[in-house]
């Protein structure tokens, strides 16, 4: 069965779908055609819902903007449609303005105040308090009400975004409605996909409501979520003449004896990503362990960062995965510099830093920055949240955002990073601050360009988070590089492999299974 074709992978934010908003009515489109078509989308789901839950009457929370203006033309259809619509209002809906004051004007039934609705026999809440115009976290009235719907427990379908969430970064601030469906308009926003906002959304559910696509040309959006449709186009292609150089030759750096597990599986990854060739770069020391368990990986030692520059003078070596399991001493930070230095215009070369490569640099990332922006080597840098705080910890004059609470990381903040400035905006700001692109890892790993595209991934199952996951994923970049894919396109491809992986495995997956799902992976991509 062929597989479906990607959705709309473009994220507008609430103000660039402002935007859309703008200049669809510009061209002629009254906006409250618009609202109509919304709230009619908003009625269908809530009818689809009902018909898997059963039940008919429905409560719908209707707050003082837009949003709620969506809910007042829903609650008109599902009147129509022969429901029992309950509807309350946030603020007195007489003080309601432009669109949202004629949804409530054409609402013939009752509007009562929030506190009044009974949710005790409701089978279906609306929430339609906040969408793409929520601006501060919410109290007083706002939040009791959100945290009444939360507390009470029905099948609750969202207008546009679960009230209380963010939809530019995800965040909550003191809480949110927790949906069982999101219906959104045109297109998604950051908000959808990344956590904790994706958690609050349940299904996320894009309905089109008379925007056409071509207001994306003026809007140019620069995020998008990370699918196929986002990097298929830069896949590496087996050409029928092509030999295994054609295909790159990557070199993986193996930590000392008793840590070379990490390497091995990056190097496995890489080569079942398609890298033509894979060296494994070992302290001698480590040579007899490696050589133990490699088979169709190559090895060679080095012990030093002379060692290093020598085995570069061989060109051939296009990529270095750098940092797993490595150490974070000084000959790591040495290392990096000579690999960063080996690049030059007529000899190509791509490295991923990732791990103890990171934190061997850390907190100077601006040494960092300078090597890499006086490098002509394409680079990934691939931290989790842990590395990421402790190489931005310092603060510079242009410095990425770092929130004080990701300084001294604590379990929470690895698990729910601080939400004043959001994993979008940091992997932003990193990958223009050092020139490289950036990885920022999680369940909903961000993939940002220094020229300011960003991806964000949805795909990743919790069976991921297991030790060696995080190598596996740095070999699927660099396997990816090795073919000479183009860096954010290689980065964001490989971070979505490593999803499907994890995904087909299901559960009990451990790292070492990863490379191996690759083929069946790879295999899906080509089908679809
Ligand atoms: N293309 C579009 O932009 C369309 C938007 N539509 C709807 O319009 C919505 C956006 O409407 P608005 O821009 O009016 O915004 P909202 O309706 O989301 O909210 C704005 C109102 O909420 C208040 N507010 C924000 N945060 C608050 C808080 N924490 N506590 C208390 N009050 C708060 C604001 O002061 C303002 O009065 C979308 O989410 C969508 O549902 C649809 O009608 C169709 C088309
Ligand atoms: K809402």
């Amino acid at each position: 069965m062929p597989t479906p074709p990607d959705p709309p992978i473009e994220l507008l934010t609430p103000s660039e779908m402002g935007r859309a908003d703008a200049l669809t009515i510009a061209g002629g489109v009254p906006g409250y055609a618009l609202m109509l078509k919304a709230g009619q989308n908003v009625a269908d789901a809530a009818l689809d819902l009902l018909r898997e839950t059963g039940g008919d009457k429905i409560a719908i929370f209707c707050g003082p903007g837009n949003n709620g203006g969506d809910g007042y033309v829903a609650a008109r259809f599902l009147r129509e449609a022969g429901l029992q619509v309950a509807v309350g209002a946030l603020g007195d809906p007489r003080f309601l303005r432009g669109d949202a004051k004629q949804a409530f004007q054409d609402w013939p039934g009752e509007t009562r105040a929030v506190e009044e609705i009974d949710l005790g026999v409701a089978d279906l809440v609306i929430d339609a308090l906040f969408g793409a115009g929520f601006s501060r976290p919410l109290e007083g009235r706002a939040l009791q009400t959100v945290e009444r719907i939360n507390a009470a427990g029905n099948p609750v379908l969202a207008v546009d975004v679960p009230s209380g969430v963010d939809g530019a970064t995800g965040a909550m601030g003191s809480a949110c409605v927790r949906a069982k469906k999101t219906v959104t308009f045109f297109r998604q926003k950051p908000g959808h996909a990344l956590l904790p906002g994706r958690a609050a959304c349940g299904d996320v559910l894009l309905t089109q409501i008379g925007i056409e696509s071509a207001v994306l040309t003026d809007i140019a959006p620069k995020t998008f979520l990370n699918l196929p449709s986002l990097w298929r186009e830069h896949l590496p292609r087996l050409q029928i003449e092509g030999h295994k150089y054609a295909r790159g030759h990557l070199l993986v750096a193996s930590g000392p004896m008793t840590r070379t597990g990490a390497a091995r599986l990056a190097a496995r990854a890489g080569l079942r990503a398609g890298a033509g060739l894979v060296t494994l770069v070992s302290p001698t020391e480590a040579l007899a362990v490696n050589a133990a368990h490699l088979t169709a990986i190559m090895l060679r030692a080095a012990d030093s960062a002379d060692d290093w520059r020598d085995l570069l003078a061989d060109r051939r070596f296009s990529v270095c995965v750098f940092g797993p399991a490595f150490g974070t001493g000084r000959k790591t930070v040495e290392i990096a510099e000579v690999l960063l230095a080996a690049a030059e215009e007529d000899r190509p070369l791509a490295l991923v830093l990732d791990a103890d490569a990171l934190t061997a640099f850390a907190p100077d990332w601006e040494v960092l920055a300078q090597r890499i922006k006086a490098s002509a080597a394409r680079v990934v840098l691939t931290p989790h949240e842990g590395e990421f705080s402790r190489l931005f910890s310092k603060k510079a004059e242009t410095a990425p955002p770092v929130s004080p609470s990701e300084r001294a990381p604590s379990h929470e903040s690895l698990a729910q990073p601080a939400d004043f400035t959001s994993k979008l905006d940091r992997a932003r700001a990193a990958a223009e601050a050092v020139g490289a692109v950036i990885v920022l890892k999680g369940a909903d790993t961000v993939v940002a360009s220094p020229d300011g595209r960003a991806s964000i991934a949805a795909n990743a199952p919790p069976t991921l988070a297991t030790a060696g996951s995080g190598d596996v994923l740095a070999g699927l970049i660099g396997g990816l590089l090795a073919q000479n894919m183009p860096s954010f396109e290689a980065a964001a491809c490989a971070v979505w492999l490593h999803g499907e992986a994890g995904n087909l495995f299901g559960p009990g997956l451990i790292a070492e299974d990863l490379p191996d799902l690759l083929p069946k992976v790879l295999a899906g991509l080509a089908r679809s």
